[in-house]
């Protein structure tokens, strides 16, 4: 089976792009979403969270107060990179035991990640997409989603590697601009991936 790793900036649409290879079957791992999933779930790590972002992190019921943490990280460089070596290592083990329970017919799997070039983590994919898409089609697709200013999205930008870097190390690119087809591009991928297998 093969490991795929599928990323991008902020507002690319590398959500989007998996939800397409969902609907060929290809099971997916959401990293960023486990990510908030396993921010409550694991006690070893709520506890690093609140050390480190003090309890406000949580609400009374115990729900992660991503505004709280977010407002902290993104606007101070070494508390993200602390937020980063705390959930790292816990997302990279979740996708271990997540890779365990898929069944050896499935041909291939899809990792999606934020920050898959940033962590290291492509290392162990056996090859790698970025989905790209322009800048500012991406700032207002995020403005429009999640009700946030330009401001807020451009301070995530500037703490992600550039597309540019990215491209580097990417083996395949998705282009989810207005005028080349996503859906296309995503069968295309599809087919050369069972290929391969
Ligand atoms: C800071 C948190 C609480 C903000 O939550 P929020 O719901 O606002 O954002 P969400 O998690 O949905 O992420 C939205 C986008 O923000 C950007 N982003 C998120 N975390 C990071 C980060 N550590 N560095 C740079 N950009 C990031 C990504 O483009 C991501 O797709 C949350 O993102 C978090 O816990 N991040 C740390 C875990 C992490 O690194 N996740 C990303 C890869 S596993
Ligand atoms: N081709 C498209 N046409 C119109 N809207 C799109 C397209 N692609 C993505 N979107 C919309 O843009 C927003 C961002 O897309 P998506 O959530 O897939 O990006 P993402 O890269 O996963 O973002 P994030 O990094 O914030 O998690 C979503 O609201 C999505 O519905």
């Amino acid at each position: 089976m093969l490991k795929i790793g599928i990323t991008g900036g902020i507002g690319s649409g590398k959500t989007t792009v998996c939800k397409v290879f969902e609907t060929l079957g290809i099971p997916v791992f959401y990293a960023d979403t486990v990510a908030k999933q396993i921010m409550i779930t694991d006690e070893i790590l709520v506890k690093g969270v609140k050390d480190a972002f003090g309890k406000e992190s949580y609400t009374n019921n115990g729900a992660l107060n991503n505004k709280h943490i977010a407002a902290i990280v993104f606007n101070d460089a070494n508390k993200l990179a602390k937020l980063n070596e705390l959930v790292h290592p816990a997302v990279f083990r979740a996708f271990d035991n997540w890779v365990k329970d898929i069944p050896a017919s499935v041909p291939f799997i899809l990792k999606e990640a934020a920050l898959l070039f940033e962590s290291g983590s492509y290392r162990m994919c056996d090859k790698n997409i970025l989905v790209i898409a322009p800048e500012e089609i991406r700032l207002q697709r995020v403005i429009q989603r999640d009700g946030v200013t330009a401001e807020q999205v451009k301070a995530r930008m500037d703490k992600q590697m550039s597309d540019e870097e990215k491209i580097k190390l990417a083996d395949y690119t998705i282009y989810n601009n207005e005028t080349d087809s996503l859906i296309i591009q995503v069968i295309r991928l599809n087919q050369m991936f069972l290929n391969m297998h």
